[in-house]
Order: C-alpha cells, then structure tokens, then sequence
C-alpha cells in the first residue's frame, strides 16, 4: 500500500530526457532493497500515528506522495549514487564505507529523529511529520535548535531536490519562537517560493499539530549543482 502510494508519483517506464537522469522510478526502487525508515515503529506516539495516517490517506488520490527515508545517502539520492555523488566528492565507495545519513544515524527507534516526509508536487510542498526523540535534548525537556535546524534543513531540501534535483543548501535562516518539547509531534511544512536560475528559494514554517504553536519559522536558498532535469518536469511529463 505505502508503494502504491509512491509509485503514483512515476507513472510506469517513461523515458526520462537528460544527462544522468535523475529518476525517481530508480530513487523509489531503492525502497525494494534497503530499509525505509520512514514507516511507523513501536516509538511514534498515538499523535505521530494519527497524523501519518491523515497524510497516508490524502496519497490516495495521487494529491500527496510518501517519500522514502534510509540510513544510507547514497540511497536517498534519485538515480544511480555515485553519479550524482560525484560531485560532492563522495563517489569513492571506499571513502563512504560507514557514512551514514545524518538525521538517520542512530539504530535505536525512537531516541533520535523520528520522522516521515509526504510531498505535495502541484503545491511545490514538503511536509514532515517530526516527533524528536530524547537524545535531541538542548534545553531539558527540549529540542536542540540544531536538530530543528537539521529537520528543517532536510525538509526543504528535500522539497528543492523534487523541483530542482541536484542542489546544496547556500542559507538557510531560522526565526525560534517557541521551544519544542522532546515527544511531542510537530509539521514541518515547506514550499518553494521561488525559482531564479539556477537559486530555489523556499520557506518552511514548523508548528504543534493542532496548529496552535508556531515553534520556528525558516527561509532557505538552494543552489542548483546542474542542469539535470529536475524531478517536477519527469512526474509532469509523464
Ligand atoms: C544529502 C543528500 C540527500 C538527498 C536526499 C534526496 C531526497 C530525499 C528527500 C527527503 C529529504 C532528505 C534530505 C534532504 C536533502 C538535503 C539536506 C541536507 C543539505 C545539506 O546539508 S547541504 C550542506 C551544507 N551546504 C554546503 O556545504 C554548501 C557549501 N557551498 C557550496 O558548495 C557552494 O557555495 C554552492 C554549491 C552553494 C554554490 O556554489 P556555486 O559555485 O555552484 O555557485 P555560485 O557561488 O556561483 O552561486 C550561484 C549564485 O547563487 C548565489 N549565492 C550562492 N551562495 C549564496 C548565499 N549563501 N547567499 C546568497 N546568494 C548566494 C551567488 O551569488 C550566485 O548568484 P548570481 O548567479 O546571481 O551571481
């Protein structure tokens, strides 16, 4: 059900223009061969639930797609890796033995980020549902304002990566205002403002699941890398 979901986004078997085409039929077959941590555990409260359950259901009508989350960059990365990690100088398998993504670095559910991201491609939207577990402590009882950073950071960039494929984050500004307490359940909700040349600006607000409590508000630019075709041009070309 979760790949049907995903599988949406593809169509099925469209050629795809373009240097090193980035694919997401590839990015998502990864799915088939490592471990998507983007699916509920036994540590994602009631709250975590509900709201992925919400989320799954609006993937019904294709509005929404699930995005995949694994422990290896390499696999988040649509096409085939050491191409498109080339040029970030990470290419040499041997250099990338043990590297681990960053916001899934940690083997124990629950204790680190708990999170699951859903796209919405005609709003240009990245929503993630956050639930920051106990080794995320800044303040006591608190999220640290890096792991915020760090789950904004992947959010938007995940949304820049759908419209833009290869990019790197130049600024990324982040306004605190309320703090977020280890457990709870937050959105982080992004989209892409703007597109000029090869810069994608994005904002991106996290806020209490019943809306209420505004905990950080963001602004970011991307930096496109190059002129691959960017993954919103294969999904509407299809
Ligand atoms: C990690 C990959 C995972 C992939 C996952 C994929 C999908 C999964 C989906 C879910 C989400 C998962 C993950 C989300 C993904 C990523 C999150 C992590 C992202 C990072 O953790 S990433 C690390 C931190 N990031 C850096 O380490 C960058 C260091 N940096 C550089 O590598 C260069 O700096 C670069 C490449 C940015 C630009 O270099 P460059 O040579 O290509 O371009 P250049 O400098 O010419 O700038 C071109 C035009 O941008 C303007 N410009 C540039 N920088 C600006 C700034 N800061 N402010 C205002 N304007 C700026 C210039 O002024 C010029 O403007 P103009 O053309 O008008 O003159």
């Amino acid at each position: 059900m979760l790949y049907e979901c995903s599988s949406g986004l593809l169509g099925n078997g469209h050629h795809l223009h373009g240097i090193s085409t980035i694919s997401f039929q590839a990015w998502l077959s990864q799915s088939k061969r490592s471990k998507d941590y983007a699916l509920p555990n036994s540590s994602w409260s009631q709250d975590m639930m509900d709201l992925y359950s919400r989320f799954l259901e609006m993937c019904k009508d294709g509005t929404w797609k699930r995005i995949p989350s694994y422990s290896d960059t390499a696999d988040h990365v649509p096409g085939k890796a050491c191409v498109h990690l080339e040029s970030l100088k990470l290419a040499n398998e041997k250099e990338r033995k043990g590297t681990r993504f960053f916001p899934r670095n940690l083997d124990t559910e629950g204790v680190g980020f708990e999170y699951a991201m859903f796209l919405n491609p005609s709003e240009k939207r990245m929503v993630c549902l956050f639930q920051p577990g106990p080794y995320l402590e800044g303040h006591r009882g608190f999220a640290h304002g890096g792991s915020t950073a760090t789950i904004i950071d992947s959010t938007v960039g995940g949304c820049a990566i759908f419209v833009a494929g290869r990019v790197m984050t130049a600024n990324l500004s982040i306004n605190y205002r309320n703090p977020i307490p280890l457990g709870s359940v937050v959105l982080v909700d992004s989209k892409v403002d703007q597109i000029e040349g090869r810069k994608v600006f994005l904002s991106c607000h996290v806020r209490s699941i019943d809306g209420q409590t505004l905990h950080a508000e963001a602004t970011a630019l991307f930096i496109q890398l190059n002129s691959t075709k960017s993954l919103q041009q294969q999904v509407s070309s299809q």
